[in-house]
């Protein structure tokens, strides 16, 4: 069946069948090559120069050429059906090639909500020779379009990191003791693999090796040893033989070296907003000379700094001919945008930033990195430093999921909603934009409501809404409302002063209200992705006692302060609503 391209926004791409004449070539490379070599040449031309002889009988001995590999980014399937064809090949039919597409993810960063978005398809097609249906070359197919970004791209084809020799075990119980051989000093390095249910009947097990060098064409050194079935325990062995910590490969390399650097991309982020390129980026692309005459810095460093900003490890900008144009990320750090993270750019690049720099200190003892670098806690130094505070006021209400609270709880039949620790307003005037009925009251501290009453009077609800200052753990600062909102706040503080917020609530609120709880709760799971976890290190280092929690951790405190749980709302960004009510 013919596998129609899709680009990453899922749009299926309505053009001729294409496939460029470097990809052509690449095919016939790995063609010349497979009909050209024995399958002790190729074996031994992918396996490290000096390696023991035994090592390579090994291979020899058990295993037989399957194909030789390579990638290449066409925009059509058929165009490389045809063209095998032609070569004299005989086409197989496509499949989806999950473990090369895993690699290239994690090689060039592409984020697991775009993958389970169904972008970066991999699609496999197999050319056996005429007359030896059991070798063939194999074309992994990558459109060009798709999730890469040009420079992956290009790195792709200089560096032609998938082009591979690939053998088949013939007696497949015999692949622990050949993977235990090649995993031995002098052997490739394990480099990863997977298991494809895709790949043949029954699925295959893939293990990936890797050699320092290069073999007879110029090509990296990359064994793929193929046995048929799944083989859960011999992978996990491979597997945990690539993780970081020993010399397995560029890509563990690269993973690392990203995470490592990724201060550095959260500074030019925060420096292209200081430099306001997004809004001088927002209407068109412009040249770094055009950018430098609107920002009044020097071109060259400027160049520097957009130069970096098109890397796909940070992906704001993206390069158009002469000149620089944002990328959706980067469109997202414009003033109008909606849903701009502006401010949360400047906020985790400025303050939150310095203090991260003490994270070790605040695990080692209770060294409070917030506290240690500012000399206050964060609350009374925003007070104290008002253009500060105004900061994080504004960074907190740049919350991409304040809209989908409104569609998540029904507040159908509420006549007051309160938001205790509302900040500027922001979520509260998303409600009253939901709910034309309903009126708003919002307690904050006396230093934000300021910054509150300019933003609901901004959104048109400040005729519909009260403002309050005052704390919220005193029960007589607390306005009556229908339903309470107290959002991102419990994970500000610890347990004694969640459950006084709480009471304090409980104690103002009526028998028959509602309490929405909006936090990121951590999963019981360690295996689970959840960011909560990296924003519990936030806590740790930018609060004083404030930490996430787990949802039995959340219904114990609010079960303290005379509240059960009744249910749970997801949101966006693994936040949810926990909706409780006051217990009987
Ligand atoms: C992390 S922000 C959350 C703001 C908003 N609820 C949101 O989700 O974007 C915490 C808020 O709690 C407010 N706050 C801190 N201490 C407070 C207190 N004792 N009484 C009332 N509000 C307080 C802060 O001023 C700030 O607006």
């Amino acid at each position: 069946m013919e596998k129609r391209m899709e680009n990453s926004s899922g749009r299926a791409v309505t053009r001729e069948p294409c496939i460029i004449g470097d990809d052509k070539r690449r095919i016939q490379l790995v063609h010349d090559y497979l009909v050209s070599r024995s399958d002790v040449d190729a074996i031994s031309d992918v396996l490290p120069g000096d390696a023991p002889r035994e090592l390579v009988e090994a291979v020899t001995a058990n295993c037989a050429l399957d194909h030789v590999g390579c990638l290449i980014f066409p925009s059509e399937l058929n165009a490389v059906r045809a063209y095998l064809q032609e070569q004299g090949l005989r086409p197989r039919k496509p499949f989806t090639g999950s473990v090369v597409r895993d690699r290239l993810a994690a090689r060039y960063g592409v984020q697991d909500e775009r993958l389970k978005a169904g972008c970066l398809d991999v699609q496999i097609i197999h050319g056996e020779l005429s007359g030896d249906s059991s070798r063939g070359i194999e074309v992994l197919c990558v459109d060009p379009d798709d999730e890469l970004t040009a420079s992956a791209l290009r790195n792709e084809r200089i560096g032609q990191h998938e082009n591979h020799v690939a053998v088949r075990i013939t007696d497949p119980g015999r692949v622990e003791e050949l993977r235990s051989i090649l995993a031995r000093p002098g052997g490739p390095h394990p480099d990863g693999g997977g298991y494809n249910p895709a790949q043949g009947e029954g699925g295959a097990t893939v293990l990936r090796f890797r050699a320092a060098g290069f073999t007879a064409m110029g090509w990296p050194r990359r064994l793929e040893i193929i046995v048929s079935g799944r083989h859960t325990e011999v992978l996990l062995r491979h597997l945990g033989q690539t993780a970081p910590g020993g010399d397995s490969g560029e890509e563990t390399d690269r993973r690392l070296l990203r995470r490592l650097t990724g201060a550095w991309g959260t500074q030019a982020i925060r420096a292209m907003v200081d430099l306001d390129l997004p809004d001088h980026l927002a209407e068109r692309p412009l040249t770094p000379k055009e950018l430098a005459d609107r920002t009044g810095v020097d071109a060259d460093r400027l160049n520097r700094l957009l130069r970096a900003l098109c890397h796909p490890w940070i992906g704001a900008l993206a390069p158009a001919g002469e000149a620089f144009a944002l990328t959706a990320l980067g469109r997202r750090l414009t003033r109008t945008a909606p849903n701009s993270m502006r401010h949360l750019a400047q906020m985790y690049g400025g303050l939150f930033y310095e203090s991260f720099g003490k994270l070790a200190d605040g695990i080692r003892d209770d060294a409070q990195p917030f506290v240690a670098v500012f000399g206050q806690p964060p609350f009374e130094y925003f007070r104290d430093h008002p253009q500060q505070g105004r900061l994080f006021t504004r960074a907190m209400a740049e919350g991409a999921f304040f809209p989908d609270v409104a569609a998540a709880v029904d507040l159908t039949g509420a006549r007051t909603v309160a938001d205790i620790g509302g900040g500027n307003g922001e979520l509260l005037a998303h409600l009253c934009d939901a709910y034309p009925d309903l009126k708003g009251a919002l307690l904050d501290r006396p230093e934000v409501i300021g910054t509150a009453r300019d933003n609901l009077q901004a959104h048109g609800h400040l005729n519909r809404c009260t403002l309050h200052a005052g704390s919220f753990t005193d029960s007589r600062d607390l306005p009556a409302a229908d339903v309470y909102v107290v959002s991102r706040i419990l994970h500000d503080w610890d347990d004694q002063t969640c459950v006084s917020i709480l009471r304090a609530i409980r104690d103002a609120a009526s028998g028959d209200s509602t309490l929405l709880i909006i936090e990121r709760p951590l999963s019981d799971d360690p295996e689970d992705a959840s960011v909560s976890s990296l924003w519990d290190l936030n806590m740790l280092v930018n609060n004083v006692g404030g930490r996430e929690r787990t949802r039995e951790q959340y219904r114990r405190l609010l079960e303290e302060a005379g509240f059960l749980v009744v249910a749970e709302r997801p949101l966006r960004l693994d936040i949810s609503v926990i909706i409780a009510r006051p217990a009987a």
